[in-house]
């Protein structure tokens, strides 16, 4: 009955999912948007890299750009060492008010903070509303043409330190080309690409990850 595809998504993960169990509530959102209907959500295959990454880095405060309905941001908050945050930032007050739901019902809304707004205006006021030092990571998963403007942006504002790793979705699909020439041609960082395919299809698409040198 969920008027949009968001609120059906909702409604997928409350009849499907376990309450305060994040992994049934992405994997029910997954199985959704597989079988019923495609979604921009990084997925299950893409999924693995973001976890394998985000163990690796194991970050006490990260950055997502594009929460959209929140499937991200329950994959990573619930590898958060306790103590640590993650900041999503989503300007569509519709999809927000969709994520908060999904994160609370995953359980995981204690190391998350939903800001309403856009990434141009939020990322200059991090520092003094946060009282943050520095990102250890950041998910771009946002407008893909937004991806260079936001990392020159975090970069001008002291966000990134030595040692930052941002994780980028879609550099094939839709594509990012101008952040992988960004990244990959600048001296400040050390880029990789990882492989993989489209959320849900067969189509090649990957992640970018970039390690600030400082
Ligand atoms: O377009 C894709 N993602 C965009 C995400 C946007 C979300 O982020 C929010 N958002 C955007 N810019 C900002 C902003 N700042 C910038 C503006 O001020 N500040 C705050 N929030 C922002 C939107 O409100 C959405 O919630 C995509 C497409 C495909 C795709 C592939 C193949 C196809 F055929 C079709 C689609 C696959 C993917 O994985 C994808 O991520
Ligand atoms: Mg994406």
């Amino acid at each position: 009955t969920g008027s949009t595809q968001p609120q059906r998504m909702l409604e997928a993960v409350q009849k499907n999912a376990t309450k305060g169990d994040p992994e049934s509530v992405f994997s029910a959102i997954d199985y959704y948007c597989r079988h019923k209907e495609w979604a921009m959500n990084v997925g299950d295959e893409k999924g693995l890299i973001l976890d394998s990454v985000l163990t690796e880095v194991n970050p006490s405060i990260a950055l997502e750009l594009g929460t959209y309905c929140g499937y991200s941001t329950v994959r990573i908050a619930r590898l958060l060492s306790p103590g640590s945050k993650l900041i999503t930032v989503e300007f569509n007050p519709a999809f927000a008010a969709v994520a908060r739901q999904i994160i609370a019902y995953a359980g995981v809304q204690d190391k998350v903070t939903l800001v309403e707004g856009p990434s141009g205006d939020l990322i200059p006021k991090m520092k003094e509303r946060f009282g943050i030092k520095s990102f250890d990571f950041v998910f771009l998963d946002h407008w893909k043409d937004r991806y260079v403007p936001d990392t020159k942006l975090l970069e001008d504002c002291g966000l990134l330190r030595k040692g930052t790793v941002l994780l980028a979705d879609n550099v094939i699909c839709p594509g990012a080309p101008e952040y992988l020439k960004y990244v990959r041609n600048s001296p400040r960082y050390e880029s990789r690409y990882f492989k993989s395919n489209l959320e849900y299809s067969k189509v090649e698409d990957g992640l970018e990850k970039s390690v600030f040198l400082g």
